[in-house]
């Protein structure tokens, strides 16, 4: 069987992006060198800290901010390089900021009518409440955005930028004004609604489970440059860094020692290793150990104390200590109620062992 892969639509080629410093004359690269595709239909997201150059990345996409080096091109057309910025209108871009930014005068249905303004007055209303339905709004278009709830208002804001039907729609922290059960479940159906009309879309955010609850593609950004562009199952099971591995959910590391086989041997045991990863043995490194890969078992001989816990509704993150001193963080079933101080069986069932060389 033959699959298309969709041909790419947005191409980031070593991009440099900065901003004047603030000493005369001095210059601050705040992405530096930054090399990305995505093809049409896939929804990307750029994941990394506050501050690591995320939405100036999606500011140079749009046509706001110039590029120093590199090139930006959407569908083989150059939009972005040293010498050329094709204007933000004429990019085909859409953008949802993390404010909204619809306007408090204008009714929803005329916010979303807003960008379009080329079709007359009735028709553009009425393709406006045709969207304002797509995102699960009836009924609210001849209400003001003060009268809708801060998740409600962020689906006028998709609404808004979906309805000129940009390309490529480019979304910045959508969600971060929202609470966390909103973010996750509005993440999840932008995500239907952008797959059901084929956008193309980049999402920029510093939230892990946002990014895995709408992207198909995510790349971890540290200090202006990409250090793994993958899927979430790959980021979470086989980060490429430390730094990944730490930024992208929760996890431990413990000391090993590599053995033939290939296998490393930890405390709690010894465990296979894919040959990929296999070094020389004897090597000292640092394995990796996720929450899931330690399992609360009643019946299990080796013990741990409880640290400290964190209630996430179907789970308890446990932190545990072994008899050496090692801490360990586990996710239990929450009807696995433990005190703190109380010693809990738990095995390990590690099925993706990743080890990095001290
Ligand atoms: N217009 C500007 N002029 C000068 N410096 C800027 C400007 N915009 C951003 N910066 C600086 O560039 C760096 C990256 O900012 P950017 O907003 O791209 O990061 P970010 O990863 O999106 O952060 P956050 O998640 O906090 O929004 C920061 O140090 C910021 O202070």
């Amino acid at each position: 069987m033959i699959i298309d892969t969709p041909p790419i639509h947005l191409n980031l080629k070593d991009i440099h992006v900065g901003y004047p410093g603030e000493k005369s004359g001095s210059w601050n690269e705040v992405v530096q060198g930054l090399t990305m595709q995505l093809r049409h239909g896939r929804i990307g997201c750029l994941l990394g800290p506050s501050g690591c150059g995320k939405s100036t990345v999606l500011r140079a996409i749009c046509g706001f901010e110039p590029i120093q080096a590199g090139e930006i091109t959407l569908d083989k057309q150059v939009v972005s390089s040293p010498d050329t910025t094709l204007a933000p209108e004429k990019r085909r871009v859409g953008v949802v900021f993390q404010d909204y930014a619809l306007f408090p005068h204008l009714t929803n249905a005329q916010n979303v009518a807003f960008g379009l303004r080329d079709l007359p007055k009735k028709e553009a209303l009425l393709k406006a409440e045709e969207w304002l339905e797509r995102v699960g709004l009836k009924n609210v278009g001849s209400r003001y955005p003060h009268e809708l709830s801060g998740g409600q208002q962020q689906r006028v804001a998709l609404a808004r930028a979906m309805a000129p039907e940009p390309e490529l729609l480019l979304l910045d922290e959508p969600f971060s004004n929202l609470d966390v059960d909103l973010r996750e479940r509005l993440a999840g159906e932008i995500r239907d609604i952008l797959k059901a009309n084929g956008t193309t879309a980049l999402l920029v955010t510093h939230d892990q489970f946002e990014a895995f609850a709408i992207a198909d593609d995510i790349g971890v950004m540290v200090d202006g440059r990409l250090v793994q562009w993958d899927s979430a199952y790959n980021l979470y099971h086989r980060p490429a860094s430390r730094f990944v591995a730490s930024f992208v959910g929760y996890g431990v590391f413990v000391p090993g020692v590599t053995r033939p086989g290939p296998a490393v041997e930890i405390e709690l045991g010894t465990l296979p290793l894919p040959q990929s990863s296999y070094g020389l043995p004897g090597e000292e490194v640092d394995v990796l150990l996720r929450a899931d890969d330690i399992v609360h078992d009643d019946d299990s001989p080796l013990q741990a104390e409880v640290l400290t816990k964190a209630f996430r509704g179907g789970d308890f993150l446990y932190t545990v200590k072994l008899d050496s001193g090692q801490e360990l963080l586990t996710m239990v079933p929450s009807h696995h109620d433990h005190a703190i101080g109380e010693k809990i069986g738990i095995k390990i069932v590690a099925d993706h062992v990743v080890t990095f060389s001290k």
